[in-house]
């Protein structure tokens, strides 16, 4: 039996650990509050985050990080991206040399530019080929429901992508393969900021039209980005990019999406973040995604326009003003 530790305990970290449960792994889920482990281990129920998910009798929980990683086959990360680094250094040398670490993030890392594959490399001292990244149209609340979804699962080595889709196959839970990390990060990164965008023009009273325009320029940014960062164009038009897009733009259920309709509707930055209980990553992650397109010439108006709101240089209702005023070119430019 595969034995998989699970570090951070939120939504998804802790609906995944149902799904390889699910799939016959044997699962130990880190919390970093010690009271959330012993009421996980007591009630098998994870209130805070889902509470009603009844975990299978095969997921326990610790407090304690050695512990969690200790005989691990596969260990899989779902914490927010901003604090991938910081984590590492605390307990990354406890983490099995040898099993495959699989990145459930999607963010890109604030002052770097790196994805989380290349946070794990660099800081978690893990080789390019144990490092997979696990990304698609997968919102937690769903998938804790049991209702069918796919993910793309990547790594440079397809051998370690298929040991770990195997792991996480379920009749609910169905795993594509893929050695396009890169591609599988950044359509997971930047549909956030996407889908900050949608919300806004939700929250401001715009209907379908707005938003299918947004959803659809912002997949041509991502491309743009991909193209110039070597991501294969074919990812993005599938379960990472597309199928993620779509689903982080359109669903009620997306934090990302969520935020950005609060803001739309005249909520301060402030006022949002107060209310925001759980990662909304496109907030963080926009500000280097924009840096990195800079860095490398590509144009990502949508992007850049959210940053501006989040970082409060533009009022929300400018946003729509701007985007729609620049000046007219060819759709493939
Ligand atoms: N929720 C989803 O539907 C979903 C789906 C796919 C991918 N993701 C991605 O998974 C990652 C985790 O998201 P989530 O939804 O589980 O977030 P969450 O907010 O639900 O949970 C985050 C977890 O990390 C812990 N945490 C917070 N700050 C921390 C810190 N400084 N150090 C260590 N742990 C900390 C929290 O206690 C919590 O257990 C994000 O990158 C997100 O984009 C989420
Ligand atoms: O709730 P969000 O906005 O973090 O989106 C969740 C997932 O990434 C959807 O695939």
């Amino acid at each position: 039996m595969t034995r998989a530790a699970v570090f951070g305990s939120g939504s998804w970290g802790t609906a995944f650990a149902s799904v390889l449960a699910d799939a016959g792994c044997s699962v130990v889920l880190h919390a970093r509050r010690r009271e959330v482990a012993d009421a996980i281990n007591e009630t098998h129920v994870n209130a805070g985050y889902l509470p009603d998910l009844v975990l299978p009798d095969s997921v326990s929980a610790t407090h304690d990080p050695a512990s969690a990683a200790d005989g691990a086959d596969l260990v899989v990360l779902a914490i927010p991206s901003q604090s991938l680094r910081a984590n590492l250094g605390e307990w990354g040398a406890h983490l099995p040399t040898g099993a495959p670490v699989v990145s459930l993030m999607k963010g890109i890392e604030l002052g770097t530019g790196l994805r989380m594959s290349q946070v794990i490399q660099e800081a978690g001292g893990v080789e390019a080929d144990r490092v997979v990244v696990l990304s698609g149209p997968n919102l937690s609340k769903e998938i804790a429901v049991r209702q069918p979804a796919a993910a793309v699962v990547a790594c440079s080595a397809i051998r370690t992508a298929e040991q770990v889709a195997q792991a996480c196959a379920t009749a609910y839970f169905r795993p594509y393969t893929q050695t396009d990390v890169v591609g599988a990060e950044l359509g997971g990164a930047v549909k956030n900021v996407i889908a900050l965008a949608v919300g806004m023009a939700e929250g401001m009273g715009y209907g379908d039209n707005t938003k299918s325009t947004i959803i659809t320029r912002g997949l041509a940014e991502t491309a743009r980005l991909g193209a110039a960062l070597g991501a294969d164009p074919a990812t993005l038009m599938g379960l990472a990019g597309v199928g993620d897009l779509i689903a982080t733009c359109m669903s009620p259920l997306s934090r990302n999406h969520s935020f950005g309709v609060n803001l739309g509707r005249g909520l301060s930055v402030e006022e949002v973040v107060a209310i925001t209980l759980q990662t909304a990553e496109g907030v963080k992650s926009c500000g280097p995604i924009v840096e990195l397109a800079a860095t490398h010439g590509v144009d990502m108006p949508i992007c850049a326009g959210v940053t501006a709101v989040v970082e409060s240089r533009m009022d929300v209702r400018q946003l729509g003003d701007e985007l729609m005023a620049r000046p007219h070119k060819h759709e493939r430019h």
